[in-house]
């Protein structure tokens, strides 16, 4: 298959041409960009969400200075994978290789949201099933499809959005609690049937699946399941038996073919998450570039801007090229 150590890179159009897969290499790696807090080694939230109240931001003109401010559209991305394979673990240090794990809410640029927020409410009678292990949270009609594709619309207009808080000790949303998404630069969203709905994959910018193997994925899910979300070991294998390990088979492992990039070992994969950090960084780059130009302010110079100084006329950041 590909080469790049064990990052697996396809283009959009791989699966019609399936001998064109392609070894994702890049030229932004001297970019040294001024925008956002994205950049530097403060300023990034490190947990997942983009919680609380806006407020100026005053770290400069290209600084998140629409953060908090509607109408703001984001990169992106969606993370699929399998029941504990790393997608939050993957999208934390995606998050942290950004930016300041010490910036203020308001101010953050890259938010995480989960799919597990958007499971159904269940009726009394399943709710009962739920607690006994024998509800199919794995199939794809436990999750409110039309909310998620809603949320994520508004997500993509700049909207700021609530998003359910979800608890698996309880298999329901806390009542009356939300989450807060401001409008941000990028926002990743995970679960283990993202790219299930093809009206809600067709949303998404860049597509990344964790493939972590599944003796891995199982030895991680139990403590897991025991130590945080309130199970007992029985409970947890007859659900992984029954339910977690069918339904991953026959309704997520599928959805690998619709990546554009496959993260095999989830977090321990530091070269593929530096490659699509490089990758969102160019993202927002041009992004913000492109707006200043489009609000009549002078681009930065080649002569004095690292950002456009290093880069050659009509030369993708990032290209594409057929492996050896
Ligand atoms: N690379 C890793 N090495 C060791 N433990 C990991 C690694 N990645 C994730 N974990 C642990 O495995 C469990 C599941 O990871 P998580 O990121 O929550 O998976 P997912 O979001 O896919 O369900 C968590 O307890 C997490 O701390
Ligand atoms: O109430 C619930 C809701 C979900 N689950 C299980 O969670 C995983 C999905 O979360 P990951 O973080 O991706 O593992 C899914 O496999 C469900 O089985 C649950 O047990 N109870």
């Amino acid at each position: 298959m590909l080469g790049m150590r064990g990052v697996l890179l396809r283009s959009r159009h791989s699966s019609r041409h399936p001998s064109a897969e392609r070894v994702v290499t890049t030229l932004v790696s001297y970019f040294r960009p001024r925008v956002a807090g994205l950049f530097s080694s403060r300023g990034m939230a490190a947990n997942a969400s983009n919680v609380g109240e806006p407020k100026a931001n005053t770290n400069g003109r290209f600084n998140g200075r629409l953060n908090g401010v509607e109408g703001k559209s984001p990169f992106l991305i969606g993370v699929a994978g399998g029941t504990a394979s790393g997608k939050s673990t993957v999208c934390k240090r995606i998050m942290e290789k950004l930016g300041q794990v010490d910036v203020e809410n308001a101010q953050r640029q890259v938010v995480s949201i989960s799919q597990d927020s958007f499971y159904k409410e269940l009726t009394p009678a399943e709710r009962a099933k739920a607690e006994r292990g024998q509800y199919n949270f794995d199939h794809p009609g436990a999750f409110n499809e039309d909310l998620i594709y809603q949320t994520l619309k508004d997500i993509l207009a700049g909207k700021k959005c609530d998003i359910p808080v979800y608890d698996y000790r309880t298999n329901s949303r806390c009542e009356g609690q939300f989450i807060t998404i401001y409008p941000a630069d990028v926002v990743l969203f995970e679960g283990i049937l993202v790219f299930y709905f093809p009206e809600i994959r067709d949303l998404f910018h860049m597509k990344l699946f964790v493939d972590t193997d599944s003796d891995t994925r199982l030895a991680r899910r139990v403590p897991r399941d025991i130590n945080e979300r309130g199970r007992d070991l029985e409970q947890v294998l007859n659900q992984y038996m029954n339910y977690v390990k069918p339904a991953f088979e026959e309704f997520c492992l599928p959805t690998k073919k619709f990546a554009d990039v496959i993260i095999p070992r989830g977090a321990d994969n530091i070269v593929a998450i530096d490659l699509i950090v490089q990758h969102i960084r160019e993202f927002v780059v041009n992004r913000n570039q492109d707006q200043m130009r489009n609000e009549g302010h002078a681009s930065p110079s080649p002569a004095t801007s690292p950002v456009h100084g290093a880069r050659r006329p009509n030369t993708p950041d990032v290209y594409f090229k057929r492996p050896h």
